[in-house]
């Protein structure tokens, strides 16, 4: 009777969603794919249908492979779906648990949401950052037209430069910069630290009291060294607007804004401080992708390239570079930001949502601590929402029946959807209607004259960029160079 009780007591309220079978105590390990989950969640998707789970060594993974789903859970029932799940060694140990993405569902989360919504959330609040924007992607056109095979230098280095000015008043050394090398060291060594299995702590949580000198224990000295240079990227900027403030020098930027109410507690001081790194964590790596992509599809689409350029080229006319005010007037250009941001979206699997309560949806159990992945690639390329959805075509959301908006999915979903994407958007925009008024990106031949094609390939990780491919970027013509000459 004991035992029947026991088996009924753990009997889930309901079946967990399909999925591949698992075997004993490990699960479905053996069946991960460690490269582009995105496209073998897809295919699993083909077989299990929208609503699947996995089990990776006891922890219930489940996938979403519809915006349906993604929407009715996530965002519907969000009190329950916006915890984030615990990474030992990247969060706990190396210390990223601070930042808003990893931050757990609570009144921490809360408090920074409320400055980043306050800060970037709104199209008024991001006006005042739009002339930054836009000074420093002309400067961006002039490093292309210099050293055009440095492209994807070019695209990160702008970002970086956009984001530290905004977050904190900083202007990047045109070489080298100290803030921009700590930064871009910090977020490879989140990389590091979040890739799947890399780190047996992670799943043995006991193993974090193992003393250094123990062999094997290496990778505690690495994540001694990852820690400080996170706390390097953190405090350094704003030791920066500090000592700037102190001065009365101090330019405008939303950490010098957060931080000019005298009243300040010091947990309000970490809040701020924290919240800085994450705008700037968040925002330094998405948007190069997309830029980078932007480049990418204006290689292989040359027809959508000089219908963007003929709407330009009427609008605007030759004499200026495209701003932000143009942008109603541009509504094909428009519609090729959202193409950028859907054909080979910046984060394909999104950032995964931790459940904090049991559910049964559809008629599925979704146990307590689950983690929820949504397959935004394949939200993006679901047959039911885009027509031919592997071809870059602006045009599919034009005319009488445009198709869905990707913006209501390529940021993710609920309460963690994410608080940069006006600020994204704007960006993508501006970085397109620039490089589209003045050069023509095109393949590049080799020396012998043949054509050289780029693939369409993607590293894996949760931000995903375009592999490098070659390209011919070059001035439309001379007033194109001399505008871009005299533009900054
Ligand atoms: C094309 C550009 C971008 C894309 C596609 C993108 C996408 C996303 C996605 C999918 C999430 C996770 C949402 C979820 O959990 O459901 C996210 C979170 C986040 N994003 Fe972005 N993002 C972009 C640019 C930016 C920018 C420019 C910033 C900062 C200025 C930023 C800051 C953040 C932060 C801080 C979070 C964590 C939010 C939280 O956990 O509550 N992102 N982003």
């Amino acid at each position: 009777v004991f035992l029947l009780k026991q088996l009924f007591s753990t009997r889930p309220p309901a079946p967990y969603p399909p999925g591949p079978k698992a075997l004993p105590l490990i699960g479905n390990v053996l069946d991960m794919p460690t490269e582009q989950e995105w496209k073998t969640f897809s295919k699993w998707g083909q077989v299990w249908g929208d609503f699947m789970s996995l089990n990776v060594l006891g922890q219930t993974l489940i996938i979403l492979n519809s915006s349906k789903l993604a929407i009715e859970m996530l965002d519907r029932k969000s009190s329950i779906y916006s915890d984030r799940p615990f990474l030992m060694m990247a969060g706990e140990i190396v210390g990223w648990k601070d930042t808003l993405a990893l931050t757990p569902y609570g009144d921490r989360f809360r408090s920074i949401r409320k400055m980043f919504h306050g800060a970037i959330g709104t199209k008024s609040s991001i006006a005042r950052y739009l002339p930054v924007e836009q000074r420093e992607t002309a400067k961006f056109l002039k490093r292309v037209l210099n050293a055009p095979h440095a492209i994807a230098d070019h695209i990160r280095w702008t970002a970086g430069s956009i984001i530290l000015e905004l977050a904190y008043g900083y202007k990047v050394k045109e070489e080298s910069d100290p803030i921009v090398n700590v930064v871009d060291q910090a977020t490879e060594q989140f990389s590091l630290a979040t890739a799947p299995g890399a780190f047996l702590v992670d799943v043995i949580p006991a193993l974090r009291h193992v003393p250094e000198w123990l062999p094997g224990a290496d990778w505690k000295k690495k994540a001694a060294s990852w820690s400080r240079t996170l706390t390097d990227m953190v405090n350094v900027p704003l030791d920066f607007v500090q000592r700037q403030m102190a001065a009365g020098v101090a330019a405008p930027s939303i950490t010098q804004s957060l931080l000019e109410n005298p009243e300040l507690t010091a947990e309000e001081r970490s809040t701020i401080k924290w919240a800085a790194a994450s705008l700037y964590s968040g925002g330094a790596d998405t948007t190069v992708s997309a830029i980078y992509t932007f480049y990418l599809a204006m290689t292989l689409y040359p027809e959508v390239q000089r219908k963007a350029q003929a709407e330009i080229d009427a609008v605007v006319g030759n004499d200026r570079l495209p701003n932000h005010q143009d942008r109603q007037h541009l509504p094909y250009v428009e519609a090729l930001v959202k193409e950028v941001l859907r054909w080979n979206p910046v984060t394909p699997l999104g950032v995964p949502h931790r459940v904090t309560e049991d559910d049964v949806h559809e008629g599925y159990y979704i146990p307590k601590g689950s983690v929820v992945i949504t397959n935004i690639w394949q939200i993006l390329h679901d047959p039911r929402t885009y027509s031919d959805a592997l071809e870059f075509n602006p045009s599919r959301f034009l005319g009488a029946q445009p198709e869905q908006d990707p913006r209501s999915f390529c940021f993710g979903f609920g309460r963690r959807v994410c608080p940069g994407m006006k600020l994204a958007d704007a960006s993508i925009f501006i970085s397109c209607a620039m490089s589209l008024a003045v050069f023509d990106i095109a393949k590049a031949v080799d020396a012998c004259g043949a054509v050289l094609e780029p693939t369409v390939d993607y590293t894996s990780g949760t931000i995903s960029h375009p592999k490098p491919f070659p390209c011919s970027i070059k001035a439309r013509s001379l007033k194109a160079e001399a505008l871009i000459r005299s533009a900054e």
